[in-house]
């Protein structure tokens, strides 16, 4: 008999609770990555992430050779790759941490609990960075989240002889199908892989931090001042208590005390969206507040292909988009901007955002990317409704046009003083810098003024119905911390 760990967004082997557990268990540990179909073309998913699985894979293979075993990686469904193990070794428990998903993986779990039942196979799964399951309001979260957290990281130690042997290993190769680990490099984006992850871990708090408030919402001071650590968290590389330890070694040596706590708010807001996602998953569908089921906004598919495409006529957006397309990397604000662009100035759903933005963010996390799609779409209710004006963003944060010139390069022929507002440029100036709006770039295809009217008036009614208010009230109730209101 063995035991499993099923690695899904937990790759690593540090402070890895289900593969900790398990080791000190009598029956040999298999080690087992799947890459489940229904993931691998869901709309989701793409290149980018697989790409970034792959590598970060790969380096666990490497760490694994000293222990003289390796993580047996197949393509499947979740439940005829167990049948399969089953029947070749019989599966005591599967160890796994829980999984805070889309609709299908949590379908899939469902099965899986049916499916492990009738073999009698236990299915131990652990708490995921903090995330509790099952929770009817937010009252003792926070103290279990700190708990959590303030508890020691959990160290990979094992012996060769704790895991299923290379003999039986190549022998359950043979039933499946297997995934070839080698990756084209894309020096584009972020590599997987636990080294790189604390390259950037380390760089962030010995060099990178100090500016990390003050460059936060500027798109291209932003990369380098912000941790970057977003795609290791989501796919677990790096545990949140690992990020959180390392960050409170330095506080009492830092002179920028400020930064490093900006910081570490946003670490716990990890949690926090992702336990509301874990308590609302009907969010990646519905509306967090139904009062907003009413907003008729009627499909428009040329303005959405603009939108996709970064060719909306509003540089901030397209260069945003463009950037996103080549590097699978955007700051928090610029984010925002895509969104409300799009929900607000575009008057389109953010169901029609949602999976485009997902397959390109290479961190894509379910339990972040919906509550924030949501909230900057204004379908909360609860939130201050923020219609960010692209051009003002433009000017504030991007003033020399550096971020808008690196990935939107045919406006390097027209002056700065026009590179936030191209269409101001007049016939003659156009043909003076030899540049023709509507055929180098883009013509506004929106009337700002007029669209942003229209979704501040629209908003605003429902905000301020009494079907809001009472849904807000009820949002509150489930969601509210201790101490905060
Ligand atoms: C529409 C939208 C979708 C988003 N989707 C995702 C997503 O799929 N995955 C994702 O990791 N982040 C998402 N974010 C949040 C945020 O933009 C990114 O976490 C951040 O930009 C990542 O860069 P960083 O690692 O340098 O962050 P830092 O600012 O250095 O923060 C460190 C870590 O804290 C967490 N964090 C930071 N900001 C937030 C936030 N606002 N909410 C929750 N956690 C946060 C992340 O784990 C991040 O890696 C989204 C934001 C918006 C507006």
């Amino acid at each position: 008999m063995v035991n499993v760990v099923w690695f899904k967004r937990d790759l690593r082997l540090q402070d890895h609770a289900p593969l900790h557990l398990a080791l000190q268990k009598r029956q040999p540990v298999l080690l087992l990555y799947i890459f489940e179909p229904m993931l691998l073309n869901d709309s989701h998913y793409s290149e980018r992430h697989f790409r970034f699985i792959k590598e970060s894979l790969d380096g666990l293979q490497k760490q694994l050779e000293a222990y003289h075993t390796q993580i047996l990686i197949v393509e499947g469904k979740a439940e005829d790759v167990f049948k399969t193990i089953h029947q070749q070794l019989s599966i005591k428990s599967v160890f796994s941490h829980q999984e805070t998903g889309i609709q299908i993986t949590f379908n899939r779990d469902k099965s899986l609990k049916l499916l492990f039942k009738s073999l009698s196979i236990q299915w131990k799964e652990f708490v995921n960075n903090g995330v509790i399951r099952g929770l009817q309001n937010r009252k003792t979260w926070i103290n279990s989240w700190e708990n959590f957290m303030s508890q020691d990281l959990l160290p990979f130690s094992a012996s060769q002889g704790q895991f299923v042997n290379q003999n039986q290993i190549n022998s359950l190769k043979g039933q499946f199908n297997l995934v070839n680990l080698s990756t084209e490099r894309n020096l584009n984006f972020q590599k997987g892989g636990r080294p790189t992850a604390l390259r950037y871990l380390r760089g962030f708090l010995q060099d990178r931090y100090p500016n990390y408030q003050k460059n936060i919402s500027k798109p291209l001071l932003a990369r380098k001042s912000c941790s970057r650590l977003s795609p290791y968290i989501a796919w677990g590389v790096l545990s949140m208590r690992e990020v959180i330890r390392a960050s409170i070694e330095i506080e009492d040596k830092t002179n920028h005390k400020q930064a490093l706590s900006q910081f570490q708010s946003r670490l716990r807001w990890q949690a926090h969206f992702i336990q509301k996602f874990e308590m609302e998953y009907r969010a990646e569908f519905q509306n967090f507040n139904s009062a907003f089921n009413v907003l008729e906004k009627p499909y428009n598919k040329a303005l959405v292909d603009a939108w996709k495409k970064g060719e909306t006529g509003f540089p901030l957006v397209d260069a945003s988009m463009r950037c996103l397309i080549q590097t699978g990397y955007l700051n928090f604000r610029m984010r925002a901007l895509l969104v409300s662009f799009f929900t607000h100035l575009l008057w389109q759903t953010w169901q029609e955002a949602s999976s485009h933005l997902a397959s390109l963010f290479l961190d894509f996390e379910p339990g972040i990317h919906y509550p924030q799609l949501q909230m900057q779409a204004g379908t909360t209710g609860i939130h201050t409704l923020r219609i960010y004006n692209p051009v003002k963003n433009s000017y504030k944060h991007d003033p020399d046009g550096e971020f808008i010139l690196t990935y939107l390069p045919s406006l390097r022929a027209i002056p700065l003083e026009f590179v936030h507002e191209p269409w101001r440029l007049t016939a003659m100036e156009q043909s003076m810098y030899n540049f023709e709006l509507g055929k180098d770039y883009p013509r506004p295809i929106i009337e700002m003024d007029t669209t942003r009217q229209h979704a501040s008036d629209s908003i605003w009614k429902i905000i301020q119905s009494q079907r809001s208010k009472m849904e807000g009230k009820k949002i509150l109730k489930r969601h509210t911390l201790r101490g905060s209101h």
